[in-house]
């Protein structure tokens, strides 16, 4: 089963880019939510593998809602755990109705509101206090969503402040592009999981060779691994090079490591010697998918 990625949607956040980004190679599932208490919930509900949450901002400090679902002050959400990080750069642009004016070059000043999501003001402010001092703010539930929402309005001039990405995706006009306040600007992601649901994994990898006239050779080696509770998760072959059709079998196994597992690996090569014509240890780590505790 593909991953599943919960984010604050809807698609074309710089939730969802970020979440596509650390994700993307692993073919996830991405699971747009309407807000971070829905992502989190996903997650403690085991509906969700992981997701990706905005913590903080290079130029607008902290995001304090997704501090205050960390904080977790009423326990609902005991399982949630931070596996690890993702920095976006990120650029906004002003996000007009498809037509409603020809150029930035040409505006004439009639935007009577604007959209976006609480922490994307912060990093707008010397654009924003330039071109539009005392135009209404409305708070929304993510960028894009304002991007969603100037796409749809036909009787109002609003902008919304959003990206490229959320421009093209809603067919919406982009008036000016790059308005962030530095062009360094980026946001870091955590990436959560639930704790209970997806244990740490570790990976080891053993090459083998057997004599191919014995036969079950193959499957007393196998039987080795399911003897120490070491999980198959791949097996690969490549020939010998000693004597035609003979092989070496690559095994990847993996187990949730225990106290009574922890010599597994060991006492499984020693009988792996004895049943092999050679074997070799190429080493443990820490399987990507199931993250670090
Ligand atoms: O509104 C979005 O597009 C989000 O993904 C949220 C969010 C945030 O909360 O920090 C993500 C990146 C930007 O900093 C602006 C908004």
């Amino acid at each position: 089963m593909a991953l599943r990625v919960a984010f604050l949607g809807p698609l074309a956040s710089f939730s969802h880019q970020a979440a596509a980004e650390s994700f993307g190679r692993l073919s996830a599932d991405l699971q747009p939510k309407s807000s971070f208490n829905d992502a989190f919930a996903a997650l403690q509900q085991n509906q969700a593998d992981f997701a990706v949450i905005p913590c903080e901002n290079s130029t607008n400090g902290s995001v304090v809602q997704t501090l205050d679902l960390l904080a977790d002050r009423d326990n609902s959400y005991p399982d949630v755990k931070v596996c690890g990080e993702y920095y976006l750069t990120v650029h906004h642009c002003l996000l007009t109705r498809k037509g409603l004016y020809p150029s930035w070059a040409e505006y004439d000043g009639s935007i009577t509101k604007l959209y976006t999501h609480p922490q994307a003001w912060g990093q707008c402010e010397t654009f924003l206090g330039k071109y539009f001092k005392g135009v209404e703010r409305q708070d929304v539930s993510s960028t894009s969503k304002g991007g969603e929402i100037v796409s749809k309005d036909s009787e109002e001039r609003g902008g919304a402040i959003a990206s490229r990405f959320a421009a093209e995706h809603h067919g919406t006009d982009v008036l000016v592009e790059n308005i962030e306040d530095r062009a360094d600007n980026t946001t870091r992601f955590l990436i959560l999981r639930n704790g209970c649901a997806l244990e740490t994994t570790h990976k080891t990898l053993i090459s083998f060779l057997i004599d191919h006239a014995s036969p079950g050779a193959l499957a007393n080696a196998l039987l080795i691994f399911k003897k120490h509770g070491l999980n198959l998760t791949s097996i690969n072959t490549r020939p010998s090079l000693k004597k035609p059709w003979q092989y070496i079998f690559f095994v990847e196994c993996g187990r949730t490591p225990s106290e009574e597992n922890k010599d597994a690996v060991h006492r499984a090569l020693i009988e792996l010697r004895e049943v092999t014509e050679s074997c070799r240890d190429l080493g443990t780590w820490k399987d990507q998918l199931s993250a670090n505790a």
